[in-house]
């Protein structure tokens, strides 16, 4: 017995015996009715509908300035089941009952209950629109607060499978899913993202909704939800590392991740950062005959969240390439011009009969150095091009924000956020990408910064929209030519520039010296003929929305916000 004592490896099996004997008696005794859960050990934390049970040693993720991710989640959820759903779930009940009508002799794997395996229950192929039918997965779970939010709060949710791979957190999911008696909705599960995503797909399980909310980016996961994830089914996506996304420090890393460069020190970098991750989403999908329609598309904070529809149509992944840009800026002046990758014609073929080509494009749209201020240009891209939401499904969840949720500002915490937010977004030209800021302009040319409003009405008695951007305030969006951006805002000054007082080493010296150059005789009278400030459409709608009273710009939430770094299990 002495010597046994006196080996310390031995020391260690006995105390590791003994701890899995007590941890054993433990489980039996909770299992027979005595409390599982020491409130004690915890802060609950209520958002949404929610109330999760926080251990004070804090050993799993949670962030709630993410709450806004999480309401607008809900909200968008909710939003496409309203609109798309229907078809969604229809075919996967008809899909699901034949399915069952052949499976049920030879394979009892698709009945395997979800904590085992993580797979989503056999549907009942209800046909009834009111039923649950919608199977949800929370791929990176962290507490499950996402998915018992989802759960409680989402009316036609059947299962949620809140996922993580630490088991810290799977506990704490499980915890929280018991305290919220969401046993029967919410089921916890232990794998890897992919592994689980991967899974069902190879037993087609999929799901409707795919929520991937990680530690920066989201790359690892997409080629597995993309294939996992059923037709017309919603993906909602984050990445936080913006610094990569949208910053000065790691185009290399940028490229390799999403495979295009952000516009690096350019203001526009965080509508660049979206196109970017809508990018990757769309070539992933491209594989596999799937496209991508971004929904709704937001930089939001210190990261970005999309929402797209994602569905099987090999005539649609044709028009990838002409929606996707490289894109020249220049880093002096900021100017930018897009280079799309592909072009679309319609063509009379034998027979009198239409036909699309698809080809390569023409370019480039710039020289070696910019026309209007000799500076260099940088390249960025290869990135998306084309819209960054749906109206409708902007409206859709507008109108639930709205009246659904109206009187539920404990539970909506970010309504009127939602609300400043979409509106913008809304609002915002289709078809031109990024924005610039008379702040800028006014810098760069040395002019007092004039009123949005009056540069508005400029560009727009030219001819030319402007919208306002959600991504960044004071900044503008619009279909002119820099051309017709500069011109209008050298115009906005009163008085005329002397330009023997500048110095000719400036950016904007040169800008306006070589206007002759880059302002032919018969546009630059065009543009004289037209030009006024008087206020009209375009300005009008602008003013509209920036006097409405609502929270369009997030003010810092708190001290210290931003990512949360992962928590410390060790
Ligand atoms: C940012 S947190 C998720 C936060 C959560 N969605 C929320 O709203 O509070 C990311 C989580 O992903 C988990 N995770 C990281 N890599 C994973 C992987 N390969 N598979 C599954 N979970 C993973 C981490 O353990 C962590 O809990
Ligand atoms: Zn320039």
């Amino acid at each position: 017995m002495e010597g046994f004592f006196r080996i310390p490896l031995k020391r260690a099996n006995l105390h590791g015996m003994l701890k899995a004997a007590i941890s054993k008696i433990k489980a039996n005794f909770t299992a027979y009715g005595a409390p599982r859960i020491n409130i004690e050990d915890f802060n609950i934390v209520k958002e949404g509908k929610a109330e999760i049970l926080f251990p004070k040693k804090e050993t799993v993720f949670y962030n709630p300035i993410q709450q806004f991710n999480r309401d607008l989640s809900v909200t968008c959820i909710k939003a496409w089941d309203n609109l798309y759903g229907e078809e969604c779930g229809q075919k996967r009940n008809n899909k699901k009952s034949k399915k069952k009508r052949c499976a049920e002799t030879n394979d009892d794997s698709s009945k395997r209950q979800k904590m085992g395996n993580g797979s989503p229950k056999e549907a009942v192929g209800n046909s009834n629109r009111n039923e649950p039918y919608i199977n949800i997965l929370e791929a990176l779970s962290a507490t499950g607060l996402r998915a018992i939010r989802y759960a409680h709060e989402i009316p036609h949710v059947r299962e949620v499978i809140a996922n993580d791979l630490l088991p810290e957190a799977v506990e704490s999911i499980k915890r929280n899913v018991e305290y919220n008696s969401v046993e029967n909705i919410v089921k916890p599960n232990l794998d890897d993202a992919n592994v689980l995503m991967y899974r069902n797909k190879a037993t087609n399980n999929k799901f409707h909704v795919i929520d991937l909310d990680p530690y920066g980016t989201v790359t690892p996961f997409v080629d597995a939800a993309i294939q996992s994830i059923e037709e017309g089914g919603l993906m909602l996506v984050t990445c936080t590392d913006l610094s990569v996304l949208a910053g000065n420090g790691y185009p290399e890393k940028c490229f390799a991740l999403y495979g295009g460069a952000n516009m690096v020190s350019h203001e526009s970098t965080h509508e660049s950062a979206l196109r970017l991750v809508l990018n990757l989403l769309k070539q992933t999908a491209a594989k596999y005959k799937k496209t991508v329609e971004p929904l709704l598309s937001l930089s939001i904070d210190f990261y970005v969240r999309v929402f797209v529809k994602v569905k099987t149509s090999p005539i649609e992944v044709k028009n990838v390439m002409s929606s996707t840009m490289t894109t020249y800026h220049c880093s002096r002046c900021g100017s930018y011009h897009n280079q799309p990758l592909g072009r679309i014609s319609q063509r009379e073929g034998r027979n009198n009969k239409t036909f699309t080509k698809y080809s390569v494009a023409q370019g480039p749209p710039v020289d070696t150095k910019c026309k209007f201020c000799e500076g260099t240009y940088h390249l960025a891209g290869p990135m998306y091009a084309g819209p960054l939401h749906n109206k409708e499904f902007i409206e859709e969840v507008l109108r639930i924000n709205k009246e659904e949720h109206r009187d539920q500002d404990d539970t909506y915490g970010t309504r009127k956020r939602i609300e400043g937010m979409l509106s913008l977004a809304k609002n915002e030209l289709s078809d031109s990408p990024f924005y610039f800021s008379p702040n800028h302009i006014a810098s760069v040319i040395k002019l007092q910064v004039p009123p949005l409003k009056k540069v508005v009405a400029g560009l727009g008695s030219l001819g030319f929209e402007c919208s306002l951007t959600h991504a960044q305030p004071s900044s503008l969006k619009t279909n002119a030519p820099w051309d017709a951006i500069w011109y209008v805002m050298q115009k906005c000054d009163d008085e005329k520039k002397d330009l023997s007082k500048m110095n000719p080493n400036t950016t904007g010296y040169k800008i306006l010296s070589a206007m002759p150059g880059w302002l032919s005789g018969t546009v630059k009278s065009e543009y004289d003929s037209k030009l006024s400030f008087a206020p009209n459409e375009q300005s009008g709608n602008i003013e509209k929305l920036r006097k409405l009273k609502i929270v369009r710009y997030q003010e810092n939430p708190t001290k210290n916000w931003g990512p949360k770094a992962r928590p410390n299990t060790s």
